[in-house]
């Protein structure tokens, strides 16, 4: 039977700008098709806060200067940051894989992910987006109810929150096509933060962590790994610290302690171990990957990486 692997890519697989996306998602499609080659049931999911700031720029200020402009919502602008990098991953993936004489249908699923209104995320927002702006222009988005935050010498940016996900809406679509063993791409940027009201779903003004819907969709299809692809090869405890040392393979137990010692970014590297353990501790016999795009295949063969059994 084929292992089940959901892949977590992160923004070095899709770079910033439209045309370094292009390029990007070239390198990531040799990566996924490894995977496929060396016969795992792929899904994938992916980063999107570069995108999907940039698309809100476009939909919320460039498109002042139309008559018929009304503003687009978050949920909006994520839901169009999975159609615009699941249209450039599914074809990548797609032509490297004819490219080795291989052909397989690769769909996105545009994804959306209920939040709790309530979720503590609300209330202190963590996710930055969008262009920098003057001072000016962060007071007017103060103004609008909108929050800010400054980076000291560029300026200011958009910040957003960060709930918890709770549900996958699209979980039955997402399992019959990995049953029927298509190629998925799914719950994109964390998904699209919706509400439940009573058989309602309404967008919320939020970006979901890629790295814990990542956890979520793997438990859900029942995958047996979940494999983190970030711009690092291994992780680090100490990091910047004379006592800096490179983790290989642990167990949930050591993973454990080192997320309560603090070794790990809260905004980068934390939510990818919270997402490992949990997925982990769910059922025997799994096991999560976190590595760079280029050691995949060194990775999937135990040979680098941080593996969490
Ligand atoms: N302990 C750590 N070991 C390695 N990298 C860390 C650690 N803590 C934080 N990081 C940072 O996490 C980054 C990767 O996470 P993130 O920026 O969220 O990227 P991605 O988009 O790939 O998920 C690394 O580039 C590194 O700067
Ligand atoms: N949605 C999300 O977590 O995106 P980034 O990884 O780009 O922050």
């Amino acid at each position: 039977m084929k292992k089940r692997v959901v892949v977590a890519l992160g923004h070095r697989a899709l770079g910033t700008t439209l045309p370094e996306q292009k390029e990007a998602v070239k390198h990531t499609a040799k990566s996924i098709a490894d995977l496929i080659e060396a016969g795992y049931q792929v899904v994938i999911t992916h980063s999107n806060a570069p995108q999907v700031g940039m698309i809100h720029t476009a939909m919320n200020e460039f498109g002042k200067a139309h008559q018929d402009y009304t503003p687009a919502p978050m949920s909006v602008c994520s839901a169009m940051s999975q159609g615009y990098i699941g249209y450039d991953l599914q074809n990548g993936i797609r032509e490297e894989l004819l490219d080795r004489g291989i052909f397989r249908t690769v769909s996105t699923i545009l994804t959306q992910v209920t939040v709790d209104p309530y979720d503590e995320a609300f209330y202190t927002p963590t996710k930055v987006l969008g262009r920098y702006m003057t001072v000016e222009e962060a007071n007017q988005e103060r103004k609008k109810g909108n929050y800010v935050v400054e980076e000291p010498g560029k300026g200011f940016r958009r910040v957003v929150s960060a709930p918890n996900p709770v549900e996958i809406v699209e979980i039955e679509a997402i399992r019959t096509l990995v049953d029927a063993d298509q190629i998925v791409i799914a719950c994109g940027g964390g998904g699209i933060p919706v509400l439940k009201q009573d058989h309602r779903l309404k967008g919320a003004s939020a970006v979901i962590e890629k790295d814990l819907v990542a956890g979520r969709l793997a438990e859900e299809i029942n995958a047996d790994e979940l494999i983190i692809l970030t711009s690092v090869e291994k992780v680090r405890i100490n990091l910047g610290t004379p006592e800096e040392e490179e983790l290989g393979e642990i167990t949930v137990s050591q993973a454990k302690q080192y997320m309560e010692e603090g070794h790990f970014g809260v905004y980068n590297m934390l939510p990818k171990f919270q997402a490992s353990v949990e997925f982990i501790e769910k059922r025997e016999g799994r096991q999560a990957l976190i590595t760079s795009f280029d050691k995949l295949k060194e990775g999937i063969k135990g040979k680098t990486g941080t593996i969490i059994k």
